[in-house]
């Protein structure tokens, strides 16, 4: 068995202390070392009743904390550069949450310091790979039994967006997603976005673009559309659909609770990500966990991350602009397979 993983975790907000509370409870082999956050109040109250845990105000000092062996961070995308940096220094494998960095120059600058390191310490928290109907559905689309994809149609709607969320962030927070499943169910890059802006709904707040509706070009000619909806009201619900050559399957009907009394039948609906996508969190800390204690890394790659900035930067200037934008990619090293699987 071993010593269990010594994990910091940065930033105690909604998914740091989630996945506090997922190290300490739910998965195995793991325990949190320390939790760092600039409110130190979160960070203390993320940590209460965890033995032997340090809270610390700045990240880089939680790193150094003792029994320290790996980092998860969840902090805001803008403070992931510096900590992704912070931990390659150490030579402390990482789980970043996405964004992995926002912008591309600062994502390519996290592939080229790993790629220099000349082995992956980061796995991005693209999650979905790891929800049990989106590995259905890949496992599916790689049989091959249903022929070619031709189309993805992809819907993703939020309740409601937290304060300050922007109309870019509809398409670099929300839709990276989206970027990320495509490119791993079809296993090709995306080479080419458009954004078309419906009316703005009355429930979104003053001035935000939502919902939108974005088109992907693949490298192979597939076309990708997601309908990002994030003050929809009524639920969290993330769909895809993929229409193939010989037949086609579809992901994300809601398989909750059905009651049903005399006026009627009532389903449940996700309030959010925490709920819909709880089991894939659990699978995907548990798996980084146990390729770490293997000395392994695994999961979306710092390319994968790179990649998503990449579209996610050019779906914005769609967006801004108008028009057809295309994705342009620098070199790949080596160390990346075009997709990680
Ligand atoms: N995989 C997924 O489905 C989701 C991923 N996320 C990602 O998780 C990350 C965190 O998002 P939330 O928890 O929703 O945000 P949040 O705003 O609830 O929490 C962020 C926390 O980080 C702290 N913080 C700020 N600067 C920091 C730094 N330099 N070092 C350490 N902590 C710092 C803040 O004080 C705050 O407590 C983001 O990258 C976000 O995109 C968020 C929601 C869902
Ligand atoms: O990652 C997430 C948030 O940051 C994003 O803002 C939401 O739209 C997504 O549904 C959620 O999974």
């Amino acid at each position: 068995m071993g010593e269990p993983l010594g994990v910091a975790v940065l930033g105690a907000g909604n998914m740091g202390a989630d996945h506090v509370r997922r190290l300490d409870r739910v998965v195995s082999g793991a325990r949190v070392a320390a939790v760092a956050d600039p409110d130190i109040e979160r960070a203390r109250a993320a940590g209460a009743g965890i033995a032997g845990v340090r809270v610390h105000p700045d990240p880089e000092a939680a790193l150094d904390a003792p029994g320290v062996a790996a980092v998860l961070i969840a902090s805001p995308g803008p403070a992931h550069e510096a900590a992704l940096l912070a931990a390659f220094a150490r030579d402390l494998p990482v789980l970043c949450e996405k964004p992995m960095v926002p912008d591309s120059a600062g994502a390519l600058r996290i592939v080229a310091a790993e790629a220099r390191l000349g082995r992956r310490l980061a796995q991005i928290g693209f999650m979905r790979r790891y929800d049990a109907e989106y590995r259905r559905l890949k496992a599916l689309l790689d049989g091959g039994s249903l022929g070619r994809p031709l189309m993805l149609h992809c819907v993703h709607r939020n309740v409601s967006s937290p304060p300050g969320f922007t109309s870019a962030q509809l398409i670099n927070s929300s839709v990276s997603h989206e970027i990320d499943a495509a490119r791993w169910l079809l296993g090709e890059e995306l080479t080419a976005v458009t954004v078309r802006r419906p009316v703005s709904s009355g429930g979104a707040p003053e001035g935000l673009i939502d919902p939108q509706f974005v088109l992907f070009e693949t490298e192979r000619g597939a076309l990708v559309d997601v309908e990002v909806f994030v003050n929809c009201g009524f639920g969290y619900q993330v769909r895809c659909e993929a229409v193939c050559e010989a037949g086609g399957a579809r992901i994300g009907e809601e398989h909750t609770l059905v009651v049903t009394r005399a006026d009627g039948a009532r389903q449940e609906v996700a309030p959010d990500h925490l709920v819909r996508f709880a089991d894939a969190y659990d699978r995907e800390v548990q798996d980084w966990v146990d390729a770490v204690r293997a000395g392994r890394v695994t999961g979306p790659s710092a390319w994968d991350g790179y990649a998503a900035a990449v579209v996610a930067e050019a779906g914005v200037r769609a967006l801004e602009g108008g028009g057809r934008v295309a994705v342009g990619l620098a070199p790949r090293p080596d160390l990346y397979a075009t997709v990680s699987r």
